[in-house]
């Protein structure tokens, strides 16, 4: 998608004139006696890029379609900016919404697609063509105004689909799985172009997907869901670095995570140090910001913060680290620029990965079936209450 041919001054006119935010207060829908989404509370700061992240079936959808007024809600409240739009029409509510699937209409040109929405709402024909025009700019899309959406490319009819969602100009723009339909090199390079638009219109994106790469490259604010519930919500470097729960760690990233009983607790600066005491592997050291002694918890180590040692040093590196295990070596992967390695522990099988660079582990690297001491110190560790 090329930059934009638009001046900062034309710019203004395409951007809704407040940026507003979303405030969700209490609310749950019901199917029947299903609960698909359950007394959730969230704030979207207004201008901010926000990814409603989890699996399938988590309730991701269901909670972006009661924010654009597609679906009613049960209980509790929605508000954009100071406006309470519960009983709001989706028209009434400046949002749009883009479809996974962009929803375009096969027998009409692109520029009719993207006109469609402003002639709906009876936009004068000048008014309409000036914004057309400047939308297809926006999008890279001029010199494709007389095709039909059969003839472009998956990338292309997105990038029509998106003028279409933004050129009403609306003050928060939905986006379900708007990524999904794109090859890999493609969904990367229009994930940046998305993110420069959402920048350059200052409104508020908020996007639905199951990719937590996606979400971490988007997001100023990440939603991570399960079971119809908000299990953490914060930045791309909060969720990964500092998951809040086994769910969490699983679902965003290569971590590692044992389960156990907390059996010490101890002041540690603001933190607390955690002993977990985990079957069969004996006493695992972590970090936490809270937790009881006799509690059944969980910590996690993230694959990037583990060490591999041949089995005749481990004993001088294990002296500083309170956290060390022996693993056989399962399986090699490389994958360009990271080297990952499966790992089984010897005690128990459970398998633990690692990743290093592939330039370190070129470094030392170890063969597959052997076996090895796997160390991680205890500040790497994240304790885990759930
Ligand atoms: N109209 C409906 N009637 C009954 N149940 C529904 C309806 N729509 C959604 N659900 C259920 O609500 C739950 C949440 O659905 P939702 O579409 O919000 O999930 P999601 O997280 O967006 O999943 P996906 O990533 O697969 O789209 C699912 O269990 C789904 O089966």
């Amino acid at each position: 998608m090329p930059s934009p041919q638009i001046d900062e001054a034309e710019l203004h006119e395409l951007v809704p004139a407040t940026t507003v935010g979303i405030l969700l207060r209490s609310v749950t829908k019901k199917y029947g006696s299903f609960t698909a989404v359950e007394n959730i509370n969230l704030e979207i700061p207004p201008g901010s890029y926000c990814c409603l992240l989890g699996p399938s079936g988590c309730g991701k959808t269901t909670t972006m379609r009661m924010i654009a007024g597609h679906e009613d809600i049960t209980s509790g409240d929605i508000y954009i900016g100071d406006l309470r739009v519960n009983d709001l029409p989706p028209t009434k509510r400046s949002t749009s919404m883009m479809f996974q699937s962009y929803a375009l209409f096969p027998h009409k040109t692109v520029w009719d697609n993207v006109d469609f929405g402003l002639k709906m709402k009876g936009i004068s024909k000048a008014e309409r063509e000036h914004r057309v025009s400047e939308m297809l700019e926006i999008v890279g899309l001029s010199s494709f105004a007389r095709r039909k959406p059969a003839q472009l490319s998956g990338g292309q009819q997105q990038r029509v689909a998106l003028a279409r969602a933004l050129v009403t100009r609306p003050q928060v723009l939905l986006l379900d799985e708007p990524l999904s339909a794109l090859d890999e090199n493609l969904r990367i390079k229009t994930r940046t172009e998305l993110r420069r638009l959402q920048k350059q219109f200052g409104m508020t994106f908020i996007q639905v997907t199951h990719n937590h790469d996606e979400a971490y490259s988007l997001s100023d604010q990440i939603v991570v869901m399960d079971h119809g519930r908000i299990d953490q919500v914060g930045t791309p470097q909060e969720i990964f670095a500092k998951p809040i729960s086994q769910f969490v760690a699983r679902f965003t990233g290569d971590n590692n995570i044992f389960m156990g009983k907390v059996i010490s607790v101890v002041q540690n600066g603001q933190n607390y140090l955690v002993q977990l005491n985990v079957p069969d592997l004996g006493s695992f050291f972590c970090q936490g910001d809270y937790a009881q002694v006799e509690a059944n918890a969980a910590c996690t180590i993230r694959a990037d913060r583990v060490h591999l040692t041949p089995l005749e040093v481990a004993s001088s590196v294990t002296e500083s680290n309170h956290n060390q295990v022996t693993a056989r070596i399962v399986a090699i992967e490389f994958t360009g620029y990271i080297t990952r390695a499966t790992l089984a522990l010897e005690r128990t099988g459970q398998e633990i990965l690692y990743k290093a660079r592939t330039s370190d582990w070129m470094e030392q690297p170890f063969n597959e079936g052997q076996v090895v001491n796997v160390t991680w110190a205890a500040e790497d560790c994240i304790f885990l209450s759930h």
